[in-house]
């Protein structure tokens, strides 16, 4: 599987929202879209899944591009609104779209099982919860078998439990080689996903952002009888003082800090490299 984007623009009316957007997704990826409100997000997913006209670039999915019905054997939504039947049952649904795509009962029940949703699959949506109906949305993306899925803000409106649920689902997912793109407002669950962040920025696509080599920073726990800060604040080093232990800036060389320190009498006992939080870089990113 792959999906190829290359110099995508898209504008409503005058207004451009997507500059000029390449990048391609390879089978079994699972990536994190973030950016603020109006950043284009949502435009880029409706875009890829031929939602919209694509008036400028190319789009192209194991060689087929979204004006193509074969493209849409390999790609699915979970979108940000709900378009259920309230009168029809979850099952409804989910047979609805096997007789269009030719897909055996069989596959219905093993996704019916894999998604948890046989308590209430045969009950109509207008009783579900809106974790449940995330539920069925979920069972109804991937019954198709699709090579990668799009989710639009997924984790909105879900309770602790159901994002829990839906956090494993998706790694489920992801393990059995079906690429995922997440957009999600929530960095945390983002993080706790995936280090694969992808930032929409003034139209543009920045992939990256969160360099693994540029985004660590170390902890060091040490040992040293008088005034720490005292003394860290004559290095000239950024740091961040915890207990017991001193958080470095990313961008300290961490052979010549453990150096110093050593030979300002402090004694090291670990150190351990600390990821920067995804929170901290989309402050600096977008100038929170
Ligand atoms: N159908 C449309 N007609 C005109 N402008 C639109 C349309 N859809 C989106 N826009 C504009 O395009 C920009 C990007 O919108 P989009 O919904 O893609 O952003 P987003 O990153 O998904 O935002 P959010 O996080 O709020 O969902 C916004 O300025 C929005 O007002």
């Amino acid at each position: 599987m792959e999906l190829t984007v290359v110099n995508l623009e898209k504008k409503y009316k005058t207004k451009p929202v997507l500059k000029g957007i390449s990048f391609t997704i390879e089978k079994g990826e699972l990536i994190g879209l973030v950016g603020p409100n109006g950043a284009g997000k949502s435009t880029l997913m409706r875009s890829i899944l031929g939602l919209e006209e694509i008036e400028k670039g190319q789009v192209t999915l194991n060689g087929y591009h979204p004006t193509d019905s074969n493209y849409f054997k390999y790609i699915s939504f979970l979108p940000s609104d709900n378009y259920l039947y309230m009168q029809l049952s979850g099952y409804d649904h989910l047979a609805f779209v096997a007789t269009i795509y030719e897909i055996p009962t069989s596959e219905i029940d093993a996704v019916i099982e894999l998604i948890g949703i046989r308590s209430y699959v045969n009950q109509p949506v207008k009783s579900y919860s809106y974790g449940m109906r995330q539920h069925l949305l979920i069972a109804l993306s991937i019954l198709t078998k699709p090579a990668i899925i799009l989710m639009d803000e997924p984790f909105n409106g879900l309770d602790p439990t159901s994002t829990i649920e839906l956090k494993q689902l998706i790694r489920t997912l992801h393990g059995q080689g079906i690429s995922i793109v997440v957009s999600t407002h929530n960095l945390d669950i983002l993080e706790d996903l995936t280090s694969k962040i992808w930032f929409i920025k003034d139209g543009h696509l920045i992939t990256d952002k969160l360099d693994p080599e540029q985004s660590t920073a170390f902890e060091i726990k040490y040992l040293y009888d008088g005034d720490i800060d005292q003394l860290l604040l004559t290095s000239g080093y950024d740091y961040e003082l915890k207990k017991n232990s001193i958080l470095t800036n990313p961008s300290t060389d961490i052979d010549v800090y453990l150096k110093w320190l050593l030979e300002h009498g402090v004694g090291i006992q670990a150190v351990t490299p600390v990821n920067r939080r995804l929170e901290e870089v989309y402050k600096e990113f977008y100038e929170v």
